[in-house]
């Protein structure tokens, strides 16, 4: 089997990203969203990365323009009738990606793979809400997608050999790095990163110290680039506390706890850089 037309489902800062890099590894591509004006964010967001590599000369203007001619916009989930592969990246929610699995399980061809860029829901649960679970996999790209190698790779408790290797095989087509992990809460990359923004999150919380000053100790100090606050907002801080829902109910342990300032900041609608607002003003 080959992959050759792919249909990314959610057009956020992650959807768009993924189908990016699709399209730049000649990959033909569906982007779909619920709203035509969440579709057009994100083809606005490839077209400004596709202008900077122009501008920087990485790339001449007719390679960035076939890159965007081979993005298709949608908002009638029907298109998924002609792909090979979907990659869904809506918010994280295990009802919201049960639901759309199965509906995108009714509409896409029987060899089609349907994976899931989740962050750290069960893909064997995913799977379940489908009458192919050998041919569901999780596909855990990291953000900012375009700059960062990595990709997870999860397998459900049915997926076959053959689509692991096929999806393993995609993700270097993408110039990525794939990385094959077990299917449990977080997986590796959001059970180690994830409790050290939520402690983060306590230490602003108990007055321990500013946002700044987290953020400071842990760039100079730890060499990360960002800091973990920074991070958090970038991520998305509703993002972030699905994960720590995930991670606490998953592993029952209250090592995972939620910091009730995260929840507050949710409640709030401070999701971050995404609203304006996180643990910093972005406008
Ligand atoms: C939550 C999950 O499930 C898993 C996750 O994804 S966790 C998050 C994982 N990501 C991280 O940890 C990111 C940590 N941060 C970093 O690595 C860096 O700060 C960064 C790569 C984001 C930016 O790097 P920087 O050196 O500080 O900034 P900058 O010089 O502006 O950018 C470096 C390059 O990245 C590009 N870039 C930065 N942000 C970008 C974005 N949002 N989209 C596309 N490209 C971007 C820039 O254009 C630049 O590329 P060029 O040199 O080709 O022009
Ligand atoms: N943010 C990050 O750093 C990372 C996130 N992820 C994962 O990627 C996924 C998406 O995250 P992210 O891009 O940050 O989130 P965003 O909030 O930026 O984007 C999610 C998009 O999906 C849309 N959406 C929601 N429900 C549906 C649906 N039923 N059908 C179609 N589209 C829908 C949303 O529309 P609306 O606004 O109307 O809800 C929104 O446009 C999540 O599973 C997350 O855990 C993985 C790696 C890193």
């Amino acid at each position: 089997m080959q992959i050759k037309n792919v249909m990314v489902v959610g057009a956020g800062q992650m959807g768009a990203g993924i189908a990016q890099v699709f399209a730049q590894a000649e990959y033909n591509v569906i982007l779909h969203d619920l709203k035509e004006e969440f579709v057009q964010k994100g083809m606005d967001y490839i077209s400004k990365n596709m202008n900077r590599q122009v501008e920087k000369e990485r790339m001449t203007r007719e390679a960035a323009d076939a890159v965007i001619g081979r993005l298709k916009p949608s908002t009638d989930l029907n298109n998924a009738a002609n792909v090979d592969l979907v990659v869904e990246a809506v918010v994280e929610n295990l009802d919201i990606k049960a639901k759309l699995f199965t509906h995108l399980d009714d509409i896409a061809p029987d060899h089609a793979i349907l994976a899931t860029n989740t962050s750290s829901l069960p893909i064997t649960e995913i799977a379940a809400a489908t009458n192919r679970p050998e041919r569901v996999i999780g596909m855990h790209f990291m953000n900012p997608v375009p700059v960062m190698k990595l990709v997870e790779i999860i397998r459900g408790l049915a997926t076959t050999d053959e689509i692991y290797q096929l999806i393993e095989e995609t993700t270097k087509t993408l110039k990525k790095t794939p990385v094959e992990v077990n299917d449990f809460p977080g997986f590796v990359s959001n059970r180690i990163l994830m409790p050290m923004i939520n402690e983060a999150i306590y230490t602003v919380y108990e007055g321990v110290a500013e946002p700044e000053a987290i953020d400071e100790v842990m760039k100079l100090g730890m060499n990360h680039p960002m800091g973990p606050l920074t991070l958090a907002d970038f991520i998305g801080l509703d993002t972030c506390l699905f994960i720590m829902e995930t991670l606490h109910e998953g592993f029952g342990d209250d090592k995972y706890r939620p910091c009730p300032l995260l929840r507050k900041y949710v409640k709030a609608g401070w999701l971050g850089k995404k609203a304006g607002r996180g643990f910093y003003q972005y406008n």
